[in-house]
């Protein structure tokens, strides 16, 4: 069994609510991850608000969740397409769309940031949001890399302050991992918990610790099959086969890299290696670099290890 909750003792009691059950949910960032997690979220009958910065990128937004709900219906619904349809206007009726955090956080039950990862602008909304949300909202971040304790330390609610990290792409992925600080309270763990098994996945619970679980182990398997090829041990087409057919991964290690993003990637090996310098998992590659600089960042600029036009 995956997480044993009541096992973990947490240091910080004093939460102003207990067990929210989470109903109504604010999406900060509107990109690959927050329209997945608002896809699934209303899809399981939340009442979603998405922020952005711009109309036009909202707009992007929800037609990126209609396309991935058009994929769902397709198998879920295949002999009755009708109903399929019906479902999709039923999700998006749940789905609002906002460029104004303080009227978007009224009402919420949950606050979950998925905006750039980058502490500063994290710890600039987050304490803008903590003057702005209602006392009982609990905030969650999806970082993929930051301790969320330098998040949470923006605001004056460290009790209801916790980690919920998706997986991309959100609507295919089953994991959530569930991130508690030293100050997050039991009944915030708890409700981030059922939360994410409301939405249909399951959970693990995780310290806070650089990468949690998954991308603690992930990235550093990435950069080593890149420095294998770098160092001439294998092609990368042969190093992506050998893993898929290997140990049945449904990506090669340079497929999942293009496809999450060589930028986002970089960024958190660079966090990383600046916080434990002599760790040789952490050490960086000239390709990788070179890749980033000349801005070929994997699928979503058309070319990264691999060209995609
Ligand atoms: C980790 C290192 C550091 C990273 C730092 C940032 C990242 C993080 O913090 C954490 C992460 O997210 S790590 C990334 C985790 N994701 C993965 O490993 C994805 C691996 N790939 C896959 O699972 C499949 O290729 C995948 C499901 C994507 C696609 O499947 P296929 O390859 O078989 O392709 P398709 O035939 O197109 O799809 C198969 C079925 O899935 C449905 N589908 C795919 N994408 C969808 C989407 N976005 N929405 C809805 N449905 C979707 C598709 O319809 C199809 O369904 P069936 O027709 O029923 O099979
Ligand atoms: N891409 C991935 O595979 C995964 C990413 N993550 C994490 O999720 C977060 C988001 O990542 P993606 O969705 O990939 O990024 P993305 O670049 O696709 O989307 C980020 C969105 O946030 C918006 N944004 C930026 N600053 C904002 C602000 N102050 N207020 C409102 N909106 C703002 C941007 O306009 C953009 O639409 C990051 O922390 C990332 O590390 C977590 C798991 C997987």
């Amino acid at each position: 069994m995956a997480f044993f909750a009541h096992q973990i003792r947490r240091g910080f009691s004093s939460s102003a609510v207990r067990n929210v059950v989470i109903k109504q949910v604010t999406i900060i960032g509107g990109g690959q991850m927050g329209a997945g997690i608002a896809q699934v979220a209303a899809s399981t009958g939340h009442s979603v608000t998405l922020v952005d910065t711009s109309d036009d990128i909202l707009k992007k937004s929800i037609k990126t969740i209609e396309g991935s709900l058009k994929r769902v219906v397709k198998k879920k619904f295949a002999d009755k397409p009708e109903a399929g349809e019906e479902f999709i206007q039923k999700v998006l009726k749940n789905v609002s769309t906002s460029t104004d955090v303080g009227s978007a956080v009224q009402g919420s039950d949950l606050v979950l940031e998925a905006i750039v990862e980058n502490l500063k602008i994290k710890q600039d909304l987050f304490s803008r949001l903590d003057k702005l949300a209602p006392a009982h909202t609990i905030f969650a971040s999806n970082t993929s890399s930051l301790p969320i304790s330098d998040i949470s330390s923006a605001t004056n609610r460290l009790d209801r302050f916790g980690g919920l990290h998706f997986f991309n792409p959100v609507p295919m992925m089953k994991l959530v991992e569930v991130i508690g600080t030293s100050t997050t309270s039991q009944e915030t763990f708890d409700s981030l918990l059922n939360f994410s098994k409301v939405l249909g996945k399951t959970p693990v619970s995780c310290k806070d610790t650089p990468g949690f679980i998954v991308n603690r182990l992930f990235v550093p398997y990435l950069y080593e099959a890149i420095r294998l090829y770098e160092r001439g041990h294998g092609s990368k087409e042969d190093i992506d086969i050998a893993m898929k057919l290997g140990v049945g991964y449904p990506m090669g290690p340079f497929e999942l890299s293009d496809y999450i993003g060589l930028d986002t990637i970089k960024f958190i090996m660079d966090g990383w290696r600046e916080m434990d310098p002599d760790n040789t998992l952490f050490a960086p590659s000239e390709l990788m670099d070179k890749l980033v600089a000349e801005g070929k960042l994997g699928k979503k600029t058309g070319e990264g290890f691999y060209k995609y036009k």
